[in-house]
């Protein structure tokens, strides 16, 4: 796996685990590592005679997942760190180089976050540094960021400055232990097949440093290190306006905003996005709105989680009077929307709610703006596998075109492509797991943007007397109502995961999937991880393979869709359930009680948690 380096001259300093091939990864970290710390981590766990520990670290490598490498931060080949970004930018700047014959006039786009970590004194903006200068010291010119920005600035920048590629140094909404790495592509959507493949092998042929890739002074002596903020965020704020109608409504509402970063980038960018709308800017939570990497008012920095770390923000919003609490990720991509009921309840929106609120605005606004209706056959609107299919209720009643991919944006980026290349105009897309992108201004989830048009459309809602969930109401009466739940059960040991994805791929004998689930039968089965589809003619499934992760769903005979997936991003099964009523069916409470006996059937019988050793979701 790792080129040969000749290490005998370096014979006094070798260290020794009693596993020859192991000592040979452990030498090469050691040789060619420059960060204290790490060099320190290893060495040590080199004299404690931790060989299992090192076989982890050292052993393999990370790979592309849901959304770019993502690991904890710390020594090793299969970790983030100084030495591992600069092989993994050694491995793109071979492939884009082979891509891209005009490289050095394109060049890279570089952003960070504020992730840091003592005790592997890796940051993102010294990773984002060592990522520029593996570029610099290949002549290649790099837009690296003065300043941490919201993650869908790199893809903005990407196509804005017309550069080969981009990079992003993000764990998002990961524990504070980890760190990661994104990478766009010259259409400014994440990387997929075979791209990542391609880099990958390119990083495995390019591993050992070359001999400039440290030399992080170049971001400053190098004339070719521009800093695009001030442009890009100046471009950014005025292309938003194309998404703002109700200006004057705006400037004058008495609903009143509250906005969490969740100690990541957010604070200023969030502020900026309501100035361009119109807007006084919302009233920030005073403990969260600075960056710090250790979070330390939340259990976990993902707005995801819902009320337990949203309670800072509902309860400065309750003093001031707030209806409206907005909460964006660390890395400013998602986002989470909670409303007051009444003085001290709140409806927290899942991601499935707020999009159907979204597509709904989005589909409005659409309209006012298009006079001919025959043009709404141009329209499309984008959402994951594992995500609500309001939308494609909604597309089927009004007219529009509605289609899904795996989970990721990176597959809802590259089809926003795709489909403008034959004049497609894709006016919304969405991931249940709060992630939306309105318009296609970036081709990457956007919490940004989101938040000032979720502010919008309840400033318009709040003149006619009607609230964020009202609409909803109002929305699931149209089109039938959807009901889903989201969750997902801990698994550190992948081998379990793979028992659990054998057995069901072989519950009735040899290659026979579960006919039922408790006392519910299964119609159809779809694994994406194998390709089989039992509701196609031919078998297939229609989203493409994905064999590097376990997604299979299950068609239900009461017509419950329900997917169970490993996460790419961290050490989670994650599982997904849906009731689509017709229009005018109201009898929620019984649907909603078919659809909780569905999950726990689903998580009981077919994940198995005590006998896995699961560790379920602390609500
Ligand atoms: O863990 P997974 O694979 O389910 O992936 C999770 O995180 C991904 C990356 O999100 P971010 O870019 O904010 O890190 C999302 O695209 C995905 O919908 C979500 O389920
Ligand atoms: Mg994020």
């Amino acid at each position: 796996m790792w080129s040969n380096t000749d290490l005998d001259a370096n014979a006094n300093s070798l260290m020794s685990t009693g596993d020859a091939e192991l000592d040979k990864l452990v030498n090469q970290w050691i040789s060619w590592d420059k960060n204290a710390e790490t060099q320190a981590q290893i060495k040590s766990l080199v004299q404690e005679g931790r060989v299992e520990e090192l076989k982890k670290r050292l052993c393999s490598r990370m790979t592309f997942g849901t959304a770019g490498l993502r690991a904890a931060m710390g020594a090793g080949f299969s970790r983030v760190n100084d030495l591992t970004i600069i092989q993994s930018t050694q491995g793109m700047y071979v492939y884009l180089a082979k891509c891209f014959p005009d490289l050095r006039n394109r060049g890279l786009v570089v952003g960070y976050d504020t992730r840091a970590q003592e005790c592997s004194g890796c940051s993102s903006k010294q990773l984002a540094h060592l990522t520029a200068a593996v570029m610099l010291s290949k002549d290649v010119p790099v837009y690296l960021f003065s300043a941490y920005v919201p993650t869908p600035f790199v893809p903005y920048a990407v196509k804005k400055l017309g550069a080969a590629a981009g990079v992003m140094i993000t764990a998002s909404h990961n524990r504070k232990e980890d760190n990661g790495y994104k990478v766009y592509w010259e259409n400014g959507a994440q990387i997929s097949s075979p791209h990542d493949k391609e880099i990958l092998r390119c990083i495995e042929e390019n591993c050992e440093p070359w001999a400039e890739s440290w030399s992080q002074e170049l971001v400053v002596s190098s004339s070719l290190r521009t800093d695009p903020l001030k442009d890009i965020c100046c471009w950014y704020m005025e292309e938003l306006s194309t998404l703002c109608f109700h200006r004057e409504l705006n400037m004058q509402t008495s609903l009143k905003f509250v906005h969490s970063s969740f100690h990541g980038v957010g604070h200023a960018y969030v502020q900026e996005a309501f100035r361009a709308f119109g807007f006084p800017p919302p009233i920030p939570v005073p403990e969260q709105m600075n960056p710090d990497p250790d979070f330390p008012t939340v259990s976990c920095p993902n707005p995801e989680e819902g009320e337990s770390v949203l309670a800072l923000s509902l309860r400065l919003a309750e003093k001031e009077s707030a209806k409206i609490v907005l909460a964006t990720d660390p890395d400013a991509d998602r986002l989470a929307v909670a409303e007051q009921w009444d003085k001290c309840s709140w409806k927290i929106f899942s991601g499935n709610e707020l999009a159907a609120l979204l597509g709904w605005w989005m589909l409005l606004k659409w309209k006012e703006t298009h006079t001919d209706p025959a043009e709404i056959k141009r329209v499309y609107m984008l959402a994951t596998a594992v995500s609500s299919r309001i939308l494609k209720t909604m597309a089927e009643m009004e007219g529009f075109h509605f289609e899904e991919t795996l989970p990721g944006f990176k597959w809802i980026g590259n089809k926003i492509h795709e489909l403008a290349k034959t004049g497609k105009e894709v006016v919304f897309s969405f991931e249940e797991s709060i992630g939306f992108l309105c318009g296609r201004m970036v081709p990457d989830k956007d919490g940004v943007s989101a938040a000032v048009v979720v502010a919008e459309m309840a400033v318009f809602l709040h003149e006619k007397n009607v609230t964020l969930n009202k609409q909803l109401q109002q929305i699931y009466e149209t089109y039938g109502y959807h009901i889903s739940r989201t969750s997902y059960v801990i698994c550190n040991n992948p081998q379990t995961v793979k028992e659990i994805f054998y057995r069901l791929r072989n519950f009735e004998g040899d290659g026979v999937y579960p006919k039922k689930c408790g006392e519910y039968s299964i119609t159809h089965i779809r694994d994406v991880t194998t390709g089989y589809d039992s509701s196609q003619p031919n078998k297939k499934s229609v989203l493409p393979v994905s064999k590097s992760s376990q997604m299979v769903t299950f068609t239900f005979q009461n017509g419950i869709i329900a997917t169970l997936r490993t996460s790419g991003t961290e050490p989670k099964i994650k599982y997904y359930t849906e009731f689509c009523a017709l229009p005018g069916k109201r009898d929620i409470a019984i649907l909603e009680e078919e659809l909780a006996k569905v999950t726990s059937a689903l998580l009981e019988e077919y994940l198995e948690p005590e006998r896995n050793n699961l560790i379920l979701r602390s609500v």
